[in-house]
């Protein structure tokens, strides 16, 4: 065995953004810093899982200690803690990489979440953006970490105070773990009593007490070692041994949330293949939830053997749920690549996600309450689904619910939808756009209003793509308010009403006047049915794009030419029939109403007017008028 040489330890700056997080960390005055410790042991688990599954392949690197273990040791005198594991270890490169910079994507939105943040919504956060080694610094001035990777015969040391710089250099083999991690804590003067080991042993059961891994606590340097947590897999218990206290510290430890699970789903398969499933939906919504790369966070075990949290277990709209597969089928020594291409997991993938689905379901029945909270945190990614997944369209359909016109605030259901249709309904009608108030009083929906026809308010991006893949319920196609002509005629008005009359020959004059004017602008000017109370409203023609999903897909720079929208004029509004008499040989106010009409109708779009310069010339000429 070679031992390496004394060198001047090498003092590197972390990154920009660790620097950052560190400062945060520190100065936020966080009432629970015990999450240091969950987060410590985790990642001595993880390393731990890590080795076992590199193990499978290369059995050398388990030596003679194949008993996997993470040893807590309190020193009060010299005020330390430290954290030592068996598990895979670190190089001295890995080192750098591991505890310098911060991997996951969305730190920015960490950063800013985080400076706001309260004190446990703090503490919640910090797991979730993969920098928990980082909260060490919460309770300790001065942090070491001495590592020996597994199979290796180098060792090396890490060094910093987080105050920006951070060192690193190579030790001697006989002052680093065997092989493994040790993470040693200088306790903050205010923090010695994290060497009590009354408060560890029962911080650590409360956080950590499930993970797979055996921890053993020294309440001094020199003393035995206990065991106060036994690495029994939690899923591999019987369902009536584990109490709602067992499974919510598991969640809290194994998802990195500080929440209550919403869901919580613990069954096994049996039959053509055999597995374990632990599942939790969360209470609150993840912050990587729309991270762009939209992965899952289910872990795939084989026989408690970890093997990765990569397998995409499900799919990417259910990435909200936490928790693991634990397989019976799969061989231990499957490579990670080569777990995508099994059937065995393709059929895992498929028992899973039905089953969540069909749990979703049961819930939406049992306690629609419960139901409907997490559809307000899911929702929008539950409908990704919509699109993405054609043979669970039906079941997804199922479990979608919608702010309507007529749900006043309140969720509605397809089926609840399905049983107010009005007579001669062949669609299922709705409104895109970012903001539900105003959806709710844009002027396409008067005329369905008028009708008493229930609109679905869609307000969420993801909206205008589902509803324009060709969707349909109970044979029912969705159509935008928006778009092509309403038809409302054939939907009988409520008792006592009357249908509008015609359009006068001077409405109709005036009609094709705005369009003379408009010109290329527009690609129709007519008549309405859909308005009821205002002048104009702007819709896409017939074969045209929902707006809507045009803007996006416009802002996004996905589209080259947008298609010019139809101008619809309420033929009954008292202003349309005064300009409709203004004198014909009085063009220019004609022709200024025109221009104003269609930059009014974009206005109420959420647009600008066409030319902002001409618009507002124009509208002086007529306050002139109007007042001379
Ligand atoms: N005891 C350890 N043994 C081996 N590697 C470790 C150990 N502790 C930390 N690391 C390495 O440092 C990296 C950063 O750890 P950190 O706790 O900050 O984030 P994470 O574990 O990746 O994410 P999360 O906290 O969400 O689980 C880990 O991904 C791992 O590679």
């Amino acid at each position: 065995m070679t031992t390496t040489t004394e060198a001047t330890p090498e003092i590197r700056s972390f990154e920009a953004d660790v620097a950052k997080l560190l400062h945060l960390m520190v100065h936020s005055v966080y009432s629970d810093k015990d999450v240091f410790l969950r987060e410590l042991v985790s990642n001595a688990a993880d390393a731990c899982e890590k080795l076992r599954y590199e193990g499978l392949t290369d059995a050398g690197l388990l030596g003679d200690d194949g008993q996997p273990r993470i040893t807590v040791t309190l020193d009060p005198d010299a005020r330390r803690l430290t954290i030592e594991d068996n598990g895979i270890g670190m190089s001295e490169a890995e080192l750098a990489d591991a505890l310098g910079t911060i991997a996951r994507s969305g730190t920015k939105a960490f950063m800013d979440k985080i400076a706001g943040a309260k004190d446990a919504e703090g503490s919640q956060l910090i797991g979730q953006f993969g920098v928990g080694f980082y909260s060490a610094f919460m309770v300790a001035d001065q942090v070491e970490v001495v590592s020996r990777r597994a199979g290796a015969d180098t060792a090396a040391a890490w060094l910093s105070d987080g105050l920006g710089t951070y060192t690193i250099r190579p030790v001697e083999t006989t002052d680093a773990p065997a092989r493994g991690t040790r993470v040693l804590l200088h306790l903050k003067e205010d923090a010695a009593d994290y060497t009590q080991s009354f408060k560890i042993e029962r911080t650590i059961k409360a956080q950590s007490g499930h993970v797979p891994v055996p921890i053993f606590l020294k309440e001094k340097p020199d003393a035995e070692p206990k065991q106060i947590a036994d690495g029994a897999a939690l899923w591999t218990k019987p369902k009536s041994a584990i109490t709602p206290e067992e499974y919510k510290d598991f969640y809290r430890s194994a998802a990195g949330q500080f929440d209550e699970p919403a869901l919580t789903l613990h069954y096994r398969a049996e039959g053509l293949h055999e597995y374990t499933v632990l599942a939790f939906v969360p209470e609150t919504k993840p912050f990587d939830l729309f991270d762009p790369d939209r992965a899952g966070r289910m872990k795939l075990y084989v026989r408690r053997v970890f093997i990765t949290d990569e397998a995409q277990i499900l799919p990417r709209y259910l990435r909200f749920v936490r928790g693991l597969v634990d397989s019976n089928d799969l061989p231990l020594n499957v490579s990670r690549e080569m777990i995508q291409e099994s059937p065995v997991l393709a059929a895992i993938q498929k028992g899973v996600a039905n089953r969540i689905l069909s749990e979703l379901d049961k819930l939406s029945g049992s306690d629609a309450e419960a139901y409907l909270k997490l559809w307000d945190n899911f929702g929008p990614v539950l409908k990704e689904g919509l699109y993405e997944d054609y043979a669970r369209r039906e079941t997804l359909l199922g479990l979608a619910r919608f702010k309507t016109t007529a749900s006043g605030g309140e969720w509605r259901s397809l089926k609840d939808y399905a049983a107010s249709l009005k007579d001669n309904q062949t669609a299922i009608y709705y409104a895109t756009g970012t903001d539900l108030d105003r959806l709710a009083t844009s002027p396409q929906l008067e005329g369905f209003r008028a009708r008493g026809i229930e609109v679905l308010l869609l307000a969420d991006q993801v909206d205008s793509f589902w509803v324009t893949s060709g969707v349909d319920y109970e044979g029912k196609p969705f159509k935008s308010v928006t778009q092509g002509l309403a038809d409302l005629s054939l939907i009988p008005l409520p008792e006592g009403e009357e249908p509008a009359a015609a359009a006068s020959d001077a409405v109709n004059g005036f009609i094709a006047f705005v369009k003379e004017v408009l010109g290329d602008a527009v690609s129709d000017v007519r008549a309405s049915d859909r308005l009821t109370e205002s002048a104009v409203c702007l819709v896409a023609p017939e074969n045209g794009m929902d707006r809507q999903l045009e803007k996006l897909l416009a802002g996004a720079g996905r589209l080259d030419t947008t298609a010019k929208p139809v101008l619809e004029i309420n033929p009954h509004h008292a202003l349309v029939e005064k300009l409709s008499a203004v004198e014909s040989n009085d063009p220019e106010v004609r022709a200024d109403a025109a221009h104003l009409l269609f930059d009014e109708a974009r206005i109420a779009d959420g647009e600008l007017p066409v030319d902002p310069r001409a618009f507002s010339a124009r509208l002086m000429r007529l306050l002139e008028r109007g007042t001379s």
